[in-house]
């Protein structure tokens, strides 16, 4: 299988995650292994219920494996994100990931613009930030509606400001929980289209959850998760 690189930015090992307990305990991860290498886009694809956004909450940071390890790289060393403390873990997170939630998650407050600044207010190049807030609204057809709130767009639309706010801050890891289910296939396209330039042109570690077998043609590696069993499948010629 082809990798962009040579190493990986990130390796998820033997992580199991159970959830309930008693009757209702369900092992929702078995010793589920990955590995996400820059510049590649990856797609997880398993029916609804098999574990997908759990894993992807594990591998972001987000939520605490029962067992296994997430090894990380920072500045050429692999660490473990689970043995980070609280802050180590938020710092990591904040600075390197961009995460697309399957319900958008913006600051009802903000208007799209605002949303996309406001992840950039670190950034000490002002102009650089505007320039970069510029092109992905320009990118993702937003530039009408930046000064909109989100209780003035629609589902897609919120989605588009979602993924422009994960990419704006060009980060190494790209989580994406079904960034293409609000939108039509025209503009999930784009968004795929989006998610691949931030892995090739970028070289980002892309992985994107999805039920959509169209987003296949996409993308470099394909996962599928079943029953919390994960195994790596061919993709279309
Ligand atoms: N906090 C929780 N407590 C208990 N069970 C949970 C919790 N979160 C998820 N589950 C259960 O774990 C299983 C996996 O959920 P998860 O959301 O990871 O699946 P998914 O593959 O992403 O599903 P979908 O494709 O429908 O979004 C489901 O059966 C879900 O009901």
């Amino acid at each position: 299988m082809p990798r962009s690189g040579t190493t990986p930015v990130l390796r998820g090992l033997r992580l199991v995650k159970t959830y309930g307990d008693g009757d209702s305990r369900r092992v929702v991860l078995h010793e589920c292994t990955l590995e996400l290498y820059p510049g590649q886009l990856v797609l997880l694809m398993g029916p609804s219920g098999s574990g997908k956004s759990t894993l992807l909450a594990v591998l972001s940071g987000l939520l605490e494996p029962d067992a296994g390890q997430v090894l990380v790289d920072e500045e050429g060393r692999l660490r473990d994100l689970w043995q980070m403390n609280a802050a180590e873990r938020e710092s990591y997170r904040r600075r390197h990931t961009g995460f697309i939630f399957q319900g958008y998650n913006l600051l009802p407050a903000l208007t799209a613009r605002q949303q996309l600044e406001i992840v950039l207010h670190w950034c000490g190049d002002r102009r650089e930030a505007r320039r970069r807030v510029d092109e992905l609204l320009e990118r993702l057809g937003l530039v009408k509606l930046q000064g909109k709130k989100p209780a003035q767009l629609s589902g897609g639309e919120k989605q588009r400001v979602a993924i422009a706010r994960a990419l704006v801050k060009n980060p190494a890891f790209v989580f994406a929980d079904e960034p293409t289910s609000a939108l039509d296939w025209e503009n999930g396209q784009k968004v795929m289209e989006l998610l691949r330039a931030a892995a090739h042109e970028r070289q980002a570690a892309v992985l994107v959850v999805s039920h959509d077998h169209r987003l296949l043609p996409y993308v470099d590696v394909h996962y599928h998760l079943e029953d919390g069993y994960l195994e790596e499948r061919g993709l279309p010629a």
